[in-house]
């Protein structure tokens, strides 16, 4: 079972979504990524965003940090329009790339420091953070080394860390196990898990396999380029009758039984 938040002070703007994506469509071309595609992120949820290889999860990380302009549709973060409130939404907002993005050449408190610098946070307060932020995760004594010299899992948790270090209350990871063994994925998955428990964080993870996703989850699964379905994880279960989520996700998805329906 999932834990949930613990009770937190409610502050000004208690109640609205993480995240919330209203009819946003794109396209590259004549190709259509993203499809009138709605989706909310409670706060305090973890969100799976569901969608095999080019169902368009990539696309709406972008539009959502704003590498791509969303002419159609509304995104807001903690209710700020990232398009006419860039400046408060990205402030809110903490992202893990597919991509890895870390300086393999500087050392792991370096790569913090250097974002935190981004963020307008001072030196003092920024180690203060990122020792803090290495210790929860069991990692401070990685500190001073390479980010080189780490596994594959180890860079991935630094790079989660380094989403973290200016407070956001939305944390966007878009296929963060991709290329990690079976332990490294599941210490990932908790570590994110025990973020979402402890700090009520929202989180939207994006993936195509399945067996990141478990009880109390909410699970949005695209497939090209819309919503397919969104719900709990129980939800999605009861709605296909199956036993497994895996069954669901094959019948939301499949375009033949679509196409002859
Ligand atoms: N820059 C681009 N130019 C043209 N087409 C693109 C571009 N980026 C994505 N696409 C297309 O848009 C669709 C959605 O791609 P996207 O990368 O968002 O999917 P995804 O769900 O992230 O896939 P994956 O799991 O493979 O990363 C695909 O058909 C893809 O080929």
């Amino acid at each position: 079972m999932t834990a949930r938040p613990r009770d937190l002070p409610s502050a000004p703007g208690a109640g609205v979504p993480a995240l919330a994506v209203s009819g946003v469509s794109h396209a590259f071309g004549v190709r259509k990524a993203l499809d009138d595609v709605s989706l909310d992120v409670p706060a305090g949820s973890f969100t799976a965003l569901l969608g095999p290889n080019g169902a368009g999860k990539t696309t709406l990380f972008s539009l959502v940090t704003r590498l791509y302009d969303n002419r159609s549709g509304a995104i807001h973060v903690l209710g700020s329009d990232v398009r006419r409130q860039p400046a408060a939404a990205l402030s809110r907002l903490g992202v893990v790339f597919q991509a890895r993005t870390l300086d393999l050449e500087l050392t792991v408190l370096d790569n913090l420091l250097y974002h935190a610098t981004l963020h307008g946070i001072g030196f003092r307060a920024g180690r203060h953070r990122a020792l803090e932020l290495l210790a929860q995760d069991g990692i401070a004594d990685r500190a001073s080394d390479k980010v080189r010299n780490l596994s594959g899992g180890q860079m991935r948790r630094v790079e989660i860390v380094r989403a973290l270090m200016h407070r956001p209350r939305l944390l966007l990871l878009d296929e963060p196990t991709v290329g990690l063994d079976i332990a490294s994925r599941a210490a990932l998955v908790a570590q994110v898990r025990a973020l979402v428990a402890q700090e009520g964080i929202g989180v939207l993870w994006a993936t195509h396999i399945i067996e990141e996703i478990g009880p109390g989850d909410r699970v949005v699964v695209l497939h090209r380029g819309r919503v397919r379905a969104e719900g709990s994880y129980e939800e999605l279960l009861a709605r296909s009758g199956g036993e497994d989520l895996s069954a669901a996700f094959l019948q939301l998805v499949d375009d033949a039984g679509e196409a002859a329906a």
